[in-house]
């Protein structure tokens, strides 16, 4: 349905976006997910062709956007960072504004009608923008994205600045959307994306460092789970040991305590259990297991590993 190909943007000498491609199916609710900076709203930009591309391509449902940009963008509902709002327009006077100007070819009192019914926003129809809060302004601007019911609805980070009630509202509102839209939505918030995306694309200074189903994420970028031991012996004898365990794919050491134990983090096959070969192992070589502990990294940390540069999963898979 929506597919980005070897993007790239530059502002001037700034390399904004570094040759990123995905494609995103129908139906999906795709999570765009980085740091500030990291080139997700010049990313939405060229993919609603509000922006040029330095190279690349963007392909909405077979049509590219920038050699057909009317009929491209009749497909798009996009809500940029900054919603475009006439203020001094009341809410039902805006959408009936943006429905002309989209040249929506739906009954129009009953499409707004339905648009501010969605959006949860028809009691405000008669009251000026300006006088709305936050929250309330971001569901006009949804409102007005999902004006000519268009397949593809792009969210730029739609939550930032709400209190927590409104982002769990907007929240369950995106997860409805994409009962019927493909969704595109970015974010710098992890929890968020993980909550109401099928699917996670990670960005970092321009470049996708990983892209996954949500729950297979961790696997992809851990690349096997973890145990962390804490046993008194020595170093060589423990780490040797525990090498020659077929599903172990790495051992290393990350401290002594202070009762002369070590720590060693141990990295395993996903899908093997390999605790009773860790205490036959000890027990062979008359280390004494102290703790024991299987853990995975929370989604938490894989978003740091993933941004702090120093990881490329798509790269370890070519
Ligand atoms: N018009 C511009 N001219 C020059 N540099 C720009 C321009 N717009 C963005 N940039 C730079 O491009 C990079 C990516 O910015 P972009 O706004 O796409 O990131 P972002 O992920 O959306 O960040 P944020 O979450 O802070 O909005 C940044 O280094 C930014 O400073």
């Amino acid at each position: 349905m929506v597919e980005v190909k070897n993007l790239t943007k530059f502002y001037g000498s700034i390399k904004a976006v570094d040759d990123i491609s995905f494609t995103v199916e129908t139906g999906e609710v795709l999570g765009f997910l980085g740091p500030n900076g990291a080139g997700k709203s010049t990313t939405m930009n060229m993919i609603t062709g509000y922006l040029s591309s330095t190279s690349g391509t963007v392909t909405i449902d077979g049509c590219e956007i920038l050699d057909d940009p009317i009929h491209a963008k009749s497909k798009i509902g996009y809500l940029p960072e900054i919603p475009p709002l006439y203020i001094d327009m009341t809410v039902k006077k805006y959408l009936e504004f943006m429905f002309d100007l989209k040249k929506v070819k739906l009954p129009k009192k009953e499409h707004i009608d339905e648009v501010m019914r969605l959006t949860k926003i028809t009691e405000q129809a008669d009251r000026i923008i300006k006088h709305l809060s936050k929250g309330y302004r971001q569901r006009v601007g949804l409102a007005q994205a999902l004006l000519g019911n268009p397949p593809v609805i792009i969210l730029d980070e739609p939550t930032v600045g709400l209190d927590p009630k409104q982002i769990i509202e907007i929240r369950k509102l995106i997860r409805n959307l994409g009962k019927k839209h493909t969704v595109i939505f970015s974010s710098h918030v992890l929890s968020e994306v993980s909550e109401v995306c099928d699917r996670i694309v990670v960005i970092s200074k321009g470049k996708i460092v990983a892209d996954a189903k949500t729950d297979e994420l961790s696997a992809q970028v851990s690349g096997g789970e973890k145990l962390s031991l804490v046993a008194e012996g020595s170093t060589a004898d423990i780490t040797e040991a525990i090498k020659k365990i077929p599903a172990v794919k790495h051992v290393a050491k990350t401290g002594s305590n202070v009762d002369g134990s070590g720590r060693y983090m141990i990295e395993y096959e996903t899908a093997s259990d390999i605790r009773r070969d860790v205490y036959n192992a000890m027990v062979r070589i008359g280390a004494v297991i102290l703790d024991m502990q299987s853990g995975n990294e929370t989604l938490e940390d894989m978003f740091l590993k993933l941004t702090s540069g120093k990881y490329d999963s798509r790269k370890e898979d070519m």
